[in-house]
């Protein structure tokens, strides 16, 4: 069989003349005969040239999306290639871990399925160049895959090759995926030139289950959770729920929320998409940076209670700052009415239907995660069962934490100080970050010992500070309870003595009534009458 550089030999010349023909025909025969000739050639183009293509575009859909069948595609022929291809683009994915072998533009690959031969070829549609000024830079070639089967394999290539293609393809695609963490773009930069709603690097945060310091038992319990819902597709579409759960994460700074995050991310092999809400002004917004992640993902969105005004504290706090500054500079004040305006619309509505209603209709796998330092200020709407599945707190460092960090720290599972310092993190709160920062050791002449005596040290100070500030919230309430009870007892005698004098003057009243009574006038009439 030809190959399909020679092929395109051969028939070159008799495209090339049926074309000729073609503008003859136009230039001198009138227009109803144009249909006869472009239908009648057709057909004599097929008959030489008996030879089915089908062209996969890198970008299509409204929103010119990157197409998934493209990158299917190209994974698969990324392994097909490597047999047949003369030249390769090599790409370094998966931590730098994996080569990728993919085609060259213009490179052709044959493939062979269930004994049908069929070519690939990469091809590039180039932009149509016109001199007229544009302030924009030119835009991308456009990349396709073109396939090129004989007409007789029709029903096996459209029906079975495809599939396999796609399947196998999309199989590469999950095993040298390298993971990414998407950070969504102000709206402002959603259009125009090589523009997205999300930018992205790539993850390669260390993070692990294995180096995450909390109790066993608990951190047991949610990589269940997790494995069994990456595994759950078939149980969540039997029971009828949409493929989601949702993770929130409460507790004080530098408990490990973000890191217990990342550790998610690797466990399941997710995206993480970080959604900053402050850069979103409204909800429509937050809808179409919603639709546009992908699943097997991880949406955080951190310190909810500041990011959505469920309190209003934070944003109130610094508005009433610039008040006063503004009020007299119309200049400012202009502004600043311009920047409310401006300011992010995102409301607890909004995201509460896109995690029950939008979310629910995209489909599959997501993982979204809220965290947030306090809990207690959370509407009870958004963190109920079903929108936030599973709350997990993230608290200070206990022995068991502690232990795990001294082996990721230092190496050590045991050592004669630990039952001091078990001792001593019973009686302080000191978080994971701060436990972390002392076992560090600080110069190549620290060693475990140093750093463990760092380590009580801090502890002690701590437990120190702690008792100073215990001592100083003891004085104060007592200052203040002393300063209630004297002020209670100053009203209630203010109380006692109104009421008496409210009770004189009432037996003053009496008096004047009966005097009244008896005399048949008031004592200043009978004192008038009298005078
Ligand atoms: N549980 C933990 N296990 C292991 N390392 C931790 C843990 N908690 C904190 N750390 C260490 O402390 C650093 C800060 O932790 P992290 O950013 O996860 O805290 P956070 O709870 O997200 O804090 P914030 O509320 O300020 O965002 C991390 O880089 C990590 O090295
Ligand atoms: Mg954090």
């Amino acid at each position: 069989m030809l190959n399909m550089g020679e092929l395109w030999g051969t028939l070159g010349s008799i495209i090339a003349s049926l074309m000729v023909l073609s503008t003859v025909f136009k230039e001198h025969f009138p227009y109803r005969l144009w249909g006869y000739f472009e239908r009648y050639s057709q057909k004599l183009l097929r008959l030489v040239y008996p030879y089915i293509e089908i062209t996969f575009a890198e970008f299509s859909g409204e929103r010119m999306k990157r197409s998934e069948v493209f990158s299917a595609i190209q994974n698969y022929l990324s392994v097909t290639a490597s047999k047949y291809a003369a030249r390769f683009k090599a790409d370094v994915v998966k931590d730098s871990q994996a080569l990728v072998l993919s085609m060259e533009d213009r490179e052709e690959v044959t493939d062979e399925f269930q004994g049908v031969k069929v070519w690939w070829v990469l091809g590039k549609n180039f932009p149509r160049r016109d001199f007229s000024f544009s302030v924009y830079p030119a835009a991308d070639e456009k990349r396709f895959y073109k396939l090129t089967f004989h007409k007789r394999d029709r029903e096996l290539i459209t029906e079975s090759y495809i599939k396999h293609v796609l399947k196998e393809g999309k199989a590469t695609t999950v095993k040298n995926r390298q993971r990414k963490l998407y950070i969504n773009n102000p709206s402002k930069n959603w259009y125009g030139w090589k523009s997205s709603k999300w930018n992205h690097i790539y993850f390669e945060h260390p993070a692990t289950f294995d180096t995450l310091a909390m109790e066993t038992k608990k951190k047991e319990e949610i990589m269940k959770d997790l494995k069994k819902f990456s595994k759950g597709k078939e149980y969540y579409a039997k029971v009828g729920k949409a493929w989601k759960r949702g993770y929130l994460l409460y507790g004080p700074p530098g408990t490990g929320k973000s890191t217990m995050i990342a550790a998610m991310a690797n466990f399941l092999n997710y995206d993480v998409y970080d959604l900053e809400l402050t850069t979103v002004e409204d909800n429509t917004e937050l809808r179409s940076l919603l639709i546009e992640t992908s699943s097997k993902a991880i949406i955080v969105i951190e310190d909810i209670d500041c990011s959505l005004d469920l309190t209003g504290q934070r944003e109130k706090k610094k508005k009433k700052k610039d008040e006063n500054e503004e009020e007299m500079d119309p200049v400012k004040k202009k502004a600043k009415e311009e920047s409310e305006n401006k300011e992010s619309k995102v409301t607890l509505s909004g995201l509460l239907n896109f995690i029950d209603g939008l979310w629910s209709a995209c489909g599959g796998e997501r993982i979204i995660v809220f965290t947030t330092n306090y809990v207690e200020k959370l509407d009870p709407a958004l963190i109920r069962r079903g929108r936030m599945d599973k709350h997990i707190e993230m608290s200070y460092c206990c022995f068991e934490a502690f232990k795990v960090l001294a082996k990721n720290y230092l190496d050590i599972e045991s050592h004669e100080l630990f039952t001091e310092i078990g001792n001593l993190l019973a009686e302080t709160n000191m978080t994971p970050a701060d436990v972390a920062e002392n076992l560090m050791p600080k110069s190549d002449e620290d060693d475990v010992d140093t750093c463990l005596k760092d380590l009580i040290e801090a502890l002690n100070l701590a437990e120190e500070e702690a008792k100073k500030k215990a001592e100083e919230e003891a004085r104060l309430k007592a200052e203040e309870a002393e300063k209630k009870a004297e002020e209670e007892a100053r009203s209630k005698a203010e109380k006692e003595d109104k009421e008496k004098h409210g009770q004189d003057n009432m037996k003053v009243d009496e008096t004047s009534a009966n005097s009244v009574k008896e005399n048949g006038f008031t004592d200043n009439e009978g004192k008038g009458k009298e005078s």
